[in-house]
């Protein structure tokens, strides 16, 4: 596979990796801490080592590059927080990357911009917190943009079985997309690697659609109607993260559906730019709703968009229809 993108590849999977490993650290201890952000949706020790270790990575290697990144580390400057700091700069150590508190915390604001440009990363550094706390799916996700258009995409999901046929196989896959280059998906803990490709699936009835644990997060009600609509009898899996779209690409499920739950939510772009390409790359298609292709040129938010339709391409054009009957 020729690769136009082969240090961002090397450098960004690296960094995935090793968030990922952080995230586990976390993740293994009996119940990990988490905060409440302004609009109650949670954050813990992991979302901020992961975005420490992936920020560093790329200001290491890539100076110039802005970082659109999902955390800051603003509530973590109160002296109260101090304890917290200390044990986000301990994860980060615990990896193999020496750092103390003061320097967590600005490798964390190194992914502050928030205005479109030329080129930059996106990164949500755990994508699905909820699902992290919960013991469910969870994704390390980051994209490379350059003129609006997605150039790598890897989405680390330490929880996903590497190979959906080896159901007690090894647990952890990172995927890695590159336009153009086509997709890899490698194991976590070992050099193992696969080729994965959507499914072939047409009849829609027969179609395995994914959709979110959080009924606050995409329209549980919507996708039922829109399942009936195609025919589809069975039920939808329900996992949380940017893992759906991994899922869609190797081929386990055919269609991820995220409906808008209210009128006005603007999706954010690193839920959503590290999987985009993840599908394509193996042979989907993404939209949105009203069957536009996703618009990252708007900053941090997908402000053109609504909702996110992935599928393996040949059911898209039907599914759309369904949607539009739906009245989504
Ligand atoms: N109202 C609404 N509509 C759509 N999306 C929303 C909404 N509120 C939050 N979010 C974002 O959902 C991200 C989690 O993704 P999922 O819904 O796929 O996973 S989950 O099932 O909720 O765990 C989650 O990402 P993380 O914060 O990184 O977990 C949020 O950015
Ligand atoms: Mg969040
Ligand atoms: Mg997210
Ligand atoms: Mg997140």
């Amino acid at each position: 596979m020729s690769s136009r993108y082969q240090r961002e590849r090397e450098v960004a999977l690296e960094a995935v990796r090793t968030a990922c490993l952080a995230c586990r650290n976390v993740r293994s201890a009996v119940d990990p801490a988490k905060l409440d952000k302004s609009d109650r949706s949670p954050v813990t020790i992991a979302d901020f080592a992961s975005q420490a270790i992936v920020c560093r990575a790329i200001r290491r290697s890539f100076p110039d590059d802005p970082i659109i990144a999902e955390e800051d580390a603003a509530a973590l400057q109160k002296a109260e927080m101090a304890e917290f700091r200390g044990r986000i700069a301990a994860e980060v150590t615990a990896v193999g990357i020496e750092a103390d508190a003061a320097q967590v915390c600005e490798w964390i604001d190194e992914g502050h911009a928030t205005e479109f440009s030329p080129r930059f990363w996106t990164l949500d550094p755990i994508d699905g917190t909820k699902g992290f706390l919960r013991g469910g799916q969870y994704a390390v996700a980051l994209a490379l943009i350059v003129e609006g258009e997605i150039v790598l995409g890897l989405l680390g999901c330490p929880n996903l079985v590497f190979d959906p046929d080896r159901a007690d196989g090894p647990v952890g896959a990172i995927s890695v997309a590159e336009r153009g280059a086509g997709i890899s998906v490698m194991a976590i803990d070992s050099d193992e690697t696969a080729d994965v490709r959507v499914s072939s699936t047409s009849e829609t009835s027969q179609l395995r659609l994914c959709e979110s644990v959080e009924s606050g997060h995409s329209s549980h009600g919507h996708s039922a109607q829109i399942a009936e609509e195609l025919g589809i009898s069975s039920d939808p899996v329900r996992l949380d993260s940017q893992a759906k779209y991994a899922t869609v690409a190797r081929g386990e499920a055919d269609l991820y559906l995220r409906l808008p739950t209210r009128p006005g939510y603007v999706e954010r772009i690193w839920d959503h730019a590290g999987g985009v390409l993840v599908v394509e790359e193996a042979g989907g298609t993404v939209t949105d709703v009203d069957g536009k292709p996703l618009d990252f040129t708007k900053g941090a938010g997908l402000s053109a968009n609504r909702g996110v339709v992935a599928s393996n391409g040949t059911a898209h054009e039907a599914v759309l229809a369904a949607v539009r009957k739906a009245g989504v």
